[in-house]
Parts: C-alpha cells; structure tokens; sequence
C-alpha cells in the first residue's frame, strides 16, 4: 500500500479543531520513527484560511474535487475537502447553526474510508451539546454516531497512551464498558449481553488490529472494592464474574472483576495488554492523568478504522495557538499503524 490516506476532520469550528490541522500542517511531514502518511483535513475552506490568518500561520489551504488524488504532504499546505459552513464563526462561540456542518465531517470521512479511498478517520473534537441544541436529540459523540451511521449493534471506546518511564513505559489501553450515560444510569447498563459484545469486539480488534495474539484482559469491578462480596453490591456476582467465566470457557483472557482503585497500579498493569473500566469517570481521569495529550482514543469494532484526539474543543484556547498537538500526532499515528495492520474495510 502507499502511505495511508487519512481523511482528518476538523470537527465544531468554533473549537481548536482547525487550529490542530493548521498547526499539524506546519510541523515536519515526515517525522523520523512515524510511518509516513497522506492527510487530507475535511472542512470550509475560509475558515481555515481565516484561522490560520488568525493564527499567524503561513499554510496554503488546498481544495481538492472529491476524486482528485491527494498529493505527498509537504510542510505548510494542507489539501482539503471542502464542506461549507452553514453560519459564519467566530473562536470560541458556539452556535447550533453548524451542528449540521459538524456532522457533514463525519459523513464525508465515513464515505471515503468505506469507498477505499482513505485509509481511516481522524477526528478533531466536536461539542456534543451543541449537536444536540441543532436538533439530533439522541447525539453523544462520534463513537455511537458512527456505529449507527455503520449500522451495527455495538461499537468500543478506548483510549491509549504510552506510559512514562516512571510509571513502567508501556502501552496504557483502557477500553469502556458504558460510554456517555448519567452516572445514575451506568449500573442499569451492565448486562451479560452488553459486557459479552464489548470484551469479544476489544479481543477481536486487539488481536487485528493491534497484532496482540492472546490479548490479556483485565475487567474492573463496578462497585467499590469489586462489590466486597454482595455487601457493597451484587454486579460483580450477578453479571460480570458469570459473563467472565463463560469468556474464558470459550477462550479469552479476561481477568476480574478487579477492584478498580487498586487495579491502575504499576505492577497489576504490567503484563496486560488492555482494561476493561465500566463506566467512562472510572477509566479515563487514570489514562489523562498519566497520558493526557499524548493518548488517542479509538473506536473498535468499527469496519473501518477512527482515531480521535484525547481531548475537547477547548473554546476557551480556539484562534489562540496556545494548544497542545501532541494528541493529534499520536492519533495520526496510531491510525496509520492500525490501518497498515488490517488494510481494507470488513
Ligand atoms: N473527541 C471529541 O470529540 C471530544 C469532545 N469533547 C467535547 O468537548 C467539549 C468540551 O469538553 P471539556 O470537558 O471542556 O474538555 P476539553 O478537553 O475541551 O477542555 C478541558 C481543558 O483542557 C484544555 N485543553 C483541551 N485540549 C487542549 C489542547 N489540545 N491543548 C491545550 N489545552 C487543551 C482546555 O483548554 C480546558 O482547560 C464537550 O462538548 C465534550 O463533550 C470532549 C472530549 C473528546
Ligand atoms: N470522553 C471521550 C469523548 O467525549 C469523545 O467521544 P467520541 O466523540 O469519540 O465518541
């Protein structure tokens, strides 16, 4: 394969989204120890142009036509597929006038890598409230979007990062039970049916498309102390340990339910290649403590493959060029990787 396509959304324009493509498009192409990729961002071309102004930034913002092939990156020109905004923008202000455009992004990068024309998705963070206030009642972010938009049953959030030195130097992979569920809702959520789709689909990816052969899982109890055996709650009895063993009579490496205060520890992590955290405040403040712009988080059992930033739209930094990239390198990266590891949709 040539250097994978990766088709980068610039996510709500009101956010850091079109700074992260401009900034990315002025940093060295072809970084020693990345594999070399094409990126192509999917946005209105004058709002880059006027971010970038903004921005202070020298980048020739290229329109492509929809099947004109994108060329090798050079530093300072980001080719583009334009989708026109649908209200002007200003840094820092949402308006539920583009909750249309926002998702236009994602149609246009789902269509290309189902088509084979890109490799993967890459997505710049979008504000799921204003989504919502522009009329998509149901919206809770890209990963369930994308689901239903693929129309399967059941897709997987996870975020990974690589470990400081001091904390061991390894891969971090926490993977989520539920998503973006009201705390009160979250215990309601744990099923066997719905804990059995999520550890076969992060087995399943781990293996293709991260090249694990017996991925070892580790799965966190739901309630403190992993339930202290009923007395602080009957999850762990009721449903995670039977759905657990039936895994591992069908051949899986799952683990657990652990307790999970004590589970994000050095010498419990080491030796796995994935956590299971049930809800999305028990796995995630673990890896951004650890890798917070550093990580990407990564949409499983997907048929195509979607990496995204570790953060939001941080209205408050949009046109100030006070961001971070680090996270969108590592998400660009990890697409790549993921993509030359299983090419082609299934
Ligand atoms: N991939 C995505 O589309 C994601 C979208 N969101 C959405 O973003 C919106 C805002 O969420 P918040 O909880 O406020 O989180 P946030 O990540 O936007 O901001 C949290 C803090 O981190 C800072 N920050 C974020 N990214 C940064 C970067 N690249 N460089 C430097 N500082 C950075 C912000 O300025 C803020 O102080 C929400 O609507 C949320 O749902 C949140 C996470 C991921
Ligand atoms: N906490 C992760 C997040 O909000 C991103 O979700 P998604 O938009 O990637 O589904």
């Amino acid at each position: 394969m040539n250097e994978p396509l990766l088709a980068l959304t610039t996510g709500e324009p009101a956010g850091i989204g079109p700074d992260l493509a401009l900034m990315r498009a002025v940093e060295d192409p072809f970084p020693a120890g990345r594999a070399p990729v094409r990126v192509v961002a999917i946005g209105d071309p004058e709002l880059l142009a006027a971010r970038a102004r903004q921005l202070g930034l020298a980048v020739a913002i290229e329109p492509l036509e929809a099947q004109a092939s994108v060329p090798a990156p050079r530093r300072g020109v980001l080719p583009v597929w334009p989708v026109a905004l649908r209200a002007p923008v200003t840094p820092g202000v949402l308006d539920p006038a583009n909750g249309d455009y926002v998702l236009e992004l994602l149609d246009r990068a789902l269509a290309a890598c189902r088509s084979g024309r890109a490799q993967a998705m890459v997505t710049a963070p979008l504000h799921k409230g204003v989504i919502i206030e522009a009329g998509h009642g149901g919206f809770t972010g890209h990963t369930e979007y994308l689901r239903d938009a693929c129309g399967i049953d059941a897709v997987v959030m996870m975020l990974a990062t690589q470990l400081p030195a001091a904390m061991g130097g390894r891969a971090l992979r926490i993977a989520l039970a539920t998503t973006h569920l009201p705390l009160r809702a979250v215990a309601d959520a744990i099923s066997e049916s719905g804990l059995r789709r999520v550890l076969v689909i992060l087995d399943t990816d781990l293996r293709r498309r991260f090249g694990i052969a017996r991925p070892r899982i580790a799965v966190c109890g739901l309630n403190p102390h992993a339930g202290e055996g009923g007395h602080l709650g009957r999850e762990e009895l009721d449903i995670i340990i039977p759905t657990l063993e039936r895994l591992r009579g069908e051949g899986l490496d799952v683990a657990g339910p652990w307790p999970a205060d004590t589970l994000f520890t050095p010498h419990r992590l080491a030796g796995l290649d994935a956590v299971l955290a049930m809800y999305h405040d028990q796995g995630l403040p673990v890896l951004k403590f650890a890798g917070f712009g550093q990580a990407a988080n990564i949409t499983l059992g997907l048929p195509i493959v979607r990496t995204s930033v570790d953060h939001g739209t941080a209205l408050d930094l949009a046109g100030s060029g006070r961001i971070d990239t680090g996270s969108l390198r590592v998400a660009l990266t990890v697409a790549a990787e993921m993509a030359l590891a299983a090419p082609g949709t299934r």
